[in-house]
């Protein structure tokens, strides 16, 4: 079998980066292979996407355009260490890592010569609603950069940034979608316990945060002017953003994303 895209790692975001290229016709189902150590799961992607599974990683790493890595970073040493070099007859795929905090010169290390890019995706992937920060390593030629965009591309939009920043882009929108499902999830909770039915509130709070995203991107208001439209002199938004505030929302918001980002550079390290 000759195989453009391998993945290793049939995970979530494995699966979900699969899932969206195939919907796309990026790649065709016979043209892929992944591997994981989970047969239940081997039988799943196999049965539900028709791509192909194994449980060995070395065949995977054949692939002759793009080897996407989408397995944690605390397997990454023992995965890349039995892995030979990627490719077969002369063609070197691109690697694509999508690990939290595995850094360029650490991943370089183990696939010598080997053109790299290191991604921080998210969750929305899975419905082509991602944002996926890049940055490619040392051995990257304009194509090689074009093959990684066009597989993340497929999942949503791309944004390419130094990679000091990489950790930073994991704290923020890499393990944002956990923090907005929290905000939608205690939203839920408030509209229960001001004597909404839980199907309501959980309909109203998850269409205000889409909605509200919704209007920033497409007018480009800035959060403090969308945020003063809504509040009126001596009305229920103030009282509601003075409890927020109080409460130390949006210092939470922010240790929140450093927490994260200091906990990526833990992992690669
Ligand atoms: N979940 C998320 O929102 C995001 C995750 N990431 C990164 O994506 C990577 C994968 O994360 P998830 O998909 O969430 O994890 P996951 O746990 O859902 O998937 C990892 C998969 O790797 C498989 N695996 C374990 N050992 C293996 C081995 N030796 N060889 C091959 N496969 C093996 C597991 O069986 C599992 O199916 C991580 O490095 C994470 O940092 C990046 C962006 C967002
Ligand atoms: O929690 C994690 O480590 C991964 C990386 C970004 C989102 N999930």
């Amino acid at each position: 079998m000759l195989v453009k895209l391998g993945i290793i790692g049939g995970g979530v975001m494995g699966e979900a980066l699969l899932s969206r290229l195939i919907a796309r016709a990026a790649y065709q189902p016979g043209d892929i292979l992944i591997s994981d150590p989970m047969q239940q799961r081997r039988e799943f992607l196999a049965k539900q996407y028709g791509v192909g599974v194994t449980g060995d990683n070395a065949k995977v790493a054949a692939a002759t355009e793009v080897l996407l890595l989408a397995i944690k970073p605390q397997v990454f040493e023992s995965v890349s260490a039995a892995l030979p070099s990627p490719g077969q007859n002369g063609q070197i795929p691109v690697i694509l890592s999508i690990l939290a905090g595995v850094p360029l010169s650490k991943l370089e290390r183990a696939f010598p010569g080997v053109p790299i890019v290191r991604s921080m995706p998210n969750t929305p992937a899975t419905v082509g609603a991602g944002i996926t920060a890049i940055a490619p390593g040392t051995q990257v030629q304009p194509e090689h950069l074009d093959r990684a965009k066009t597989v993340l591309q497929a999942v949503g939009d791309v944004v390419q940034v130094p990679e000091s920043l990489m950790d930073a882009v994991t704290g923020l929108s890499g393990s944002g979608p956990a923090y907005v499902a929290i905000f939608i999830e205690a939203l839920t909770d408030g509209g229960v316990r001001a004597g909404l039915p839980r199907p309501i509130a959980a309909q109203l709070a998850l269409q205000t945060v889409l909605g509200t995203a919704t209007l920033m991107q497409e007018t480009q208001l800035h959060p403090a002017e969308l945020k003063d439209r809504v509040t009126s002199p001596g009305g229920t938004t103030i009282a509601g953003v003075a409890q927020l505030e109080k409460a130390g929302f949006r210092s939470a918001c922010i240790e929140a994303v450093q927490a994260a980002t200091e906990r990526s550079r833990q992992l690669g390290s």
